[in-house]
């Protein structure tokens, strides 16, 4: 997408015609050590520019110029003097500087890289900068070495202090200098604020912020010795509250110990809609699309969401902005987080949110401004896309998304993939026997439980879906059959696939048993299909143990079904004040979690409790032992009957009953008949089926 808007960066910012070359370090922090600037003298702040703190001593500059701040009366016998200065004077600088050094290395503070007269970023010793490791401390030292002010600027330590060479042994003061809970006072002509030069005009227009935007948002600028910088005027009831300093290398800083506020917040007052952003470039954006309520954030985003609980708001230091803003917020229907879209800035749109309440926060999405890039903030799309689509961003802006609440929208992907039946096997798959195909299909996914009195072919009619689904969809299975020898297991499964018998035994009927080949073949297919869940030793495994080898075979194996055969042969290791009930609840919701969670299908096999008066019908879905939940949280329930009786129909017909489908598009409730072939364990669809 082409650049709407294009811009160049102008090298701004000094009051001289020439481009000024400013490091971050000598940038202008400003009021905190106003009262040390104003002691030098703007010919001494030239004599000593980007010069390192101490370097200037060594004998590689021996002429360097120096001054004293006429202080000659301490002792310093201890402190070593440099050899080659001649001048009293400039002996009385060194041993400042050395004294001031010392004085700063007591409180943890290692000067050797500062440069005097300027402003120099170091590691706060005592926060370290926080978990960013930031360069948050700025320490000025003054240009003779005199003495030493300096401010953590990061919110949660604010650690202060200052220092002379020789105010005597305890000279400095830590805190004392800038009380951290009093806040200053300030006034336009204490800062010296001035209008914006046309520099700074063009600077402001070539971002698309007009003159009229930044007149009523009174912002200024400020002269530190040949620089120029920004500065945002934060205000309360038209009252200047604080200023916020901005350098070309975008460099902020606040006005210290003055109170953090929202810019902008006059804005705000009544509005049933507020806009929060991240910077004032973003806030002044925002006018320029329409957008008076909006306000920024004063002092950026953080690094990432903090996993701690919300402190109470008189310790919640970093957001005191907000909450001395409540009863604005608190009027709002909607408040709107137009924070910067990469992660510090989302980062902050959570904190705010956590704060105000998602109920009733927005967000807005930030569009693409190339082929692959999305705009940043407000103030790229009014740039690269103008304030028709600013405006638009905010228009669109949706709810904040609540953890736990959610809209058929956000689902609209999956809704599509149903309907288009893009999933695989989204309805189910069929089971291989066409009677049974019209009661019950095997979704992705679901709990079967499936019961039957003792002996009455369950597992083995579990096998032969298996065999049926592998056959029909490819599946692959993790199998925890208790129960089952693996050779025997092996000998079934391995009969049903091949449809011939493992042995030339008694139960063959003559048919020729499968041959090596045949055998060796399907030892792979075998070893290809299943994965088998075992306790090597005696233990019983527990229902978690279960799910997490099943969970390893689904993400090894991509297996797409687990059997579980028998419930009674898990470890049952529950509560002494838990009853059967609430245990069989809480392991069958931990089991659908699992199914829904991976797509995998899970049968559940459960025997039912002894019968009395039992007269050979098939068993109740409520009949299971232990609990009514078996099929109260099933997915499907099948009860799997065989007839015993000679004389009440051929005995080898087992009798599939779907008591519960809870999916009417994977079928419904009814019985369907197949017959078992004893020799090769394969069942075969009968006509018979009824729908109950
Ligand atoms: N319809 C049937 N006709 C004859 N024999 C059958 C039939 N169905 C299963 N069998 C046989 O019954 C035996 C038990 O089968 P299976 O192990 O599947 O039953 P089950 O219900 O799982 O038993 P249990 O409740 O003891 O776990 C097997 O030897 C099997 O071959």
């Amino acid at each position: 997408m082409r650049l709407r808007y294009p811009y160049t960066l102008l090298p701004l910012f000094s009051s001289s015609s020439k481009l000024t070359t400013m490091t971050t370090q000598s940038l202008f922090h400003s009021s905190p050590f106003s009262s040390l600037i104003n002691t030098v003298s703007p010919q001494r702040y030239r004599l000593y520019p980007h010069r390192p703190f101490f370097t200037v001593f060594s004998s590689r500059n021996p002429q360097t110029p120096l001054r004293t701040n006429g202080y000659h009366g301490a002792s310093h016998a201890s402190i070593p003097r440099p050899v080659h200065l001649e001048n009293p004077e400039e002996k009385n600088v060194e041993m400042q500087f050395s004294i001031l050094k010392q004085r700063l290395e007591a409180v943890g503070m290692d000067s050797g890289i500062c440069v005097p007269g300027q402003y120099n970023h170091l590691l706060c010793p005592e926060c370290q900068g926080g978990d960013s490791g930031e360069k948050s401390l700025s320490l000025y030292i003054a240009p003779d070495g005199g003495s030493a002010v300096w401010v953590c600027f990061r919110a949660k330590c604010g650690w202060k202090g200052s220092t002379q060479a020789f105010a005597g042994s305890s000279s400095y003061s830590m805190s004392q200098a800038f009380p951290v809970k009093k806040k200053r006072e300030i006034t336009e002509e204490e800062l010296q604020l001035e209008p914006l030069c046309s520099e700074l005009l063009a600077y402001f227009a070539e971002r698309l912020i007009s003159k009229e935007t930044l007149q009523r948002n009174a912002v200024k600028q400020r002269k530190y010795g040949d620089q120029i910088v920004i500065a945002f005027t934060y205000r309360r009831n038209g009252a200047l509250i604080s200023c916020k300093y901005r350098d070309i290398n975008k460099v902020f800083w606040q006005e210290a110990n003055t109170e953090k506020i929202f810019y902008g917040l006059d804005d705000i007052a009544g509005q049933s809609d507020i806009i929060i952003v991240e910077g004032e470039m973003d806030k002044l954006a925002m006018e320029e699309a329409g957008f008076f309520n909006c306000v920024s954030v004063p002092d950026g985003a953080p690094p990432s969401v903090s996993s701690k609980e919300l402190p109470p708001p008189d310790k919640d230091m970093k957001y005191q902005y907000l909450w001395n803003c409540k009863n604005e917020l608190m009027q709002a229907n909607r408040v709107i987080l137009a924070t910067d879209g990469d992660p510090p800035g989302q980062a902050l749109a959570e904190e705010l949110a956590r704060r105000i309440g998602k109920e009733k926060c927005w967000r807005v999405r930030w569009p693409k401004k190339g082929r692959i890039d999305n705009c940043k903030d407000a103030n790229e799309v009014l740039m690269y896309l103008g304030p028709d689509a600013l405006k638009e961003v905010v228009d669109n802006a949706e709810l904040y998304p609540i953890r736990g609440l959610f809209n058929f929208r956000d689902y609209f992907d999956e809704i599509d993939a149903y309907y288009h039946r893009t999933l695989g096997y989204d309805i189910g798959i069929t089971t291989g026997w066409n009677n049974l195909n019209e009661l019950y299909n095997v979704v992705p996914g679901e709990l079967t439980i499936v019961t039957g009195v003792p002996n009455s072919g369950k597992s083995e009619w579990i096998d032969a879906l298996l065999c049926n689904l592998n056959q029909i969809a490819g599946w692959k299975f993790a199998l925890c059959s208790m129960e089952n020898k693996v050779r025997e297991h092996a000998r079934k499964l391995l009969e049903k696939h091949l449809k011939k018998p493992f042995f030339n035994a008694r139960y063959g009927e003559h048919v020729e048993r499968m041959s090596v080949e045949e055998f060796e073949q399907g030892k792979l297919w075998l070893s290809d299909t299943f994965s088998l869940i075992r306790c090597e030793d005696d233990s019983l495994p527990s229902i978690n143990w279960v799910l997490s080898l099943a969970k390893a075979a689904v993400l090894r194996h991509g297996v797409r079904g687990l059997v579980i055969d028998p419930y009674n042969e898990l470890d049952h290791q529950r509560p002494s004040n838990q009853t059967e009930t609430e245990y069989v609840s809480q392991m069958l919701t931990l089991i659908k979690r699992f199914a829904q969670h991976h797509g995998c299908h899970v049968w559940f096999v459960a025997h039912p409790r002894q019968l009395h008066n039992w007269v050979g019908g098939p068993p109740n879905l409520y009949d299971i032992s232990g609990s009514a939940h078996f099929i109260n949280k099933c997915d499907n329930g099948i009860v799997i009957h065989r007839n015993r009786n000679p004389e009440a129909g051929p005995i080898d017909q087992v009798q599939v009953c779907v008591r519960k489908v809870r999916n009417k598009v994977a079928g419904t409730v009814g019985e369907a008949f197949l017959l078992y072939n004893r020799v090769t364990g394969e069942y075969t669809a009968t006509d018979s089926r009824s729908n109950r």
